[in-house]
């Protein structure tokens, strides 16, 4: 059992969201640190402090297409007395060995290419002829196709500073700086720096793996034919999405009908691949709630003993996710969150207890843990009616602007059509049972 009830409460006592949640983070620890190749490591927490190895930019570049010139060659130079510079060659990005621009010379040189020695500036094509004796130039010829332009002569029409057009070498970072800090979470941006700065791959906590698994003898799998009494299986579309979208990576297992032992062996051959699973449905009170009966049984899943009977199933004091099973199964104590069935309370309790687990697995911080709340004015005809001792948790549409939220649907727990609408939860406090149109109330965004 991973758990800490606290003591002087029975069996039937109501945890509250807060102790539940307490409950399964104070289980969950962030993943071994392993060596990723960039890609692989996007949206993972980095555990070493990155320093750069090499300036960026490793050497003097030019910023555009034009010419590398000395200042001194080109002052006071305009299109009606443009200074008249014998082009020497090319120097394209990658170039290794550099012609020395002299005085009254000039290099072509394309955006990106290391400045020439000798050079100072460099005068943008459309600030000369391009070398046509022409007026001013649009672009360059492809090398391919006018080879000639790497010589003869090129007028230019404007001076230039020192420096112009020139990207200094270490203007971006200096070798030796701090690149990236243990912490960081690897978006594009930071993926971009480490690739820059020519990382292959760097040590980070990994995505967790999460099984997702529903359960329930009348669930057919999404494209097939529904038969009298069935269902389409959407919880387990929902919860894996929901388990991507938290940072992990997700395995969905279709529907595993109601029989206890299907569930268990089913979960024994999931434990390779997982580091936390997930189901849904089976935890109420009925007949065929497989779930319960599953993972209630005795053994801890060590040795030769089945997997389950580490698991603690209980009622919350929330509405919808009443019903609630949190344990740990298999040899590893894989970490295990059996969710209720009807789709709302699955995917409200994965917001509020999974992705929190997800999210701390991954290494992130308290505050990136769980979804943002904010305070908005509630926009209704009518007063929200919630149960007392519950926090409910309804779907909302929230306005950022107007700071407001309209409900969107009811408090039905089978309502996914609402939840497809809406983009927020509207919460209720236990001790609350009606909030008026006009009241403030917090609000979990869903991002
Ligand atoms: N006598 C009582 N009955 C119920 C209670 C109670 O306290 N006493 N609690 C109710 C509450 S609250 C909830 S929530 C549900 C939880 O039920 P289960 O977790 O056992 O879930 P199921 O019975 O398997 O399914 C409930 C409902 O959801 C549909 N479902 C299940 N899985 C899926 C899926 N993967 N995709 C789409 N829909 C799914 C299922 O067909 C049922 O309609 O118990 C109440 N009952
Ligand atoms: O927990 Mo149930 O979720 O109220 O429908």
């Amino acid at each position: 059992m991973s758990s800490s009830a606290p003591q002087d409460t029975g069996r039937h006592r109501l945890w509250s969201v807060d102790e539940h949640l307490a409950d399964v983070l104070a289980a969950v620890r962030p993943l071994e640190p392993i060596e990723l190749q960039l890609l692989d490591a996007q949206g993972c927490v980095l555990v070493e402090d990155v320093t750069v190895p090499v300036a960026l930019p490793p050497f003097d570049n030019s910023s555009m297409d034009g010419y590398a010139v000395r200042t001194a060659d080109v002052q006071g130079a305009s299109e009606e007395f443009p200074a008249v510079l014998a082009v020497i060659g090319d120097v394209a990005a990658g170039s290794g060995e550099l012609p020395t621009v002299g005085p009254g010379q000039a290099a072509r040189i394309m955006t990106g290419a290391p400045l020439p020695p000798g050079a100072e500036a460099v005068v943008p094509v459309e600030w000369t002829d391009g070398g046509t004796g022409g007026g001013a130039a649009s672009g360059m010829t492809p090398a391919s196709a006018a080879p000639q332009g790497a010589a003869g002569e090129v007028r230019v029409h404007r001076a230039a500073e020192a420096r112009a057009h020139v990207r200094s070498r270490g203007s971006d970072v200096q070798a030796g700086d701090l690149a990236l800090a243990a912490g960081t979470v690897l978006g594009p941006p930071q993926i971009a720096l480490l690739a820059a700065i020519g990382r292959g791959t760097v040590r980070v906590r990994p995505r967790p793996r999460v099984v997702v698994l529903s359960t329930g003898s009348e669930l057919v799998q999404p494209g097939e034919a529904l038969t009298a009494g069935t269902i389409y299986d959407s919880n387990s579309f929902a919860l894996a999405a929901a388990a991507r979208d938290a940072g992990a990576i997700a395995y969905r297992v279709g529907a595993v009908a109601d029989d206890a032992e299907t569930l268990r062996s089913t979960i024994e051959d999931q434990l390779i691949r997982a580091d936390l699973l997930v189901t849904t449905g089976g935890v109420s009170v009925g007949a065929y709630d497989v779930v319960k009966e599953a993972l209630t049984a005795a053994g801890s899943g060590d040795g030769d003993e089945p997997a389950g009977g580490g698991v603690d199933f209980r009622k919350l004091a929330m509405q919808p996710g009443k019903p609630q099973g949190f344990g740990t199964v298999g040899p590893d104590h894989t970490p295990l969150l059996a969710l209720p069935g009807n789709p709302v309370s699955s995917y409200v309790s994965f917001e509020l207890f999974v992705r929190p687990a997800i999210r701390t697995l991954m290494g992130l911080p308290e505050s990136e843990v769980s979804r943002p709340g904010v305070r908005a004015v509630l926009k209704a005809d009518e007063p929200l009616r919630s149960p007392a001792a519950r926090r409910q948790f309804l779907r909302g549409k929230y306005d950022a602007e107007a700071g407001t939220v309209t409900p969107v649907g009811g408090s039905g727990s089978h309502l996914i059509a609402a939840l497809a609408h809406a983009d927020s939860l509207m919460v209720v406090p236990e001790d609350v049972t009606s909030v008026e149109p006009g009241a403030e109330l917090e609000v979990i965004l869903l991002g």
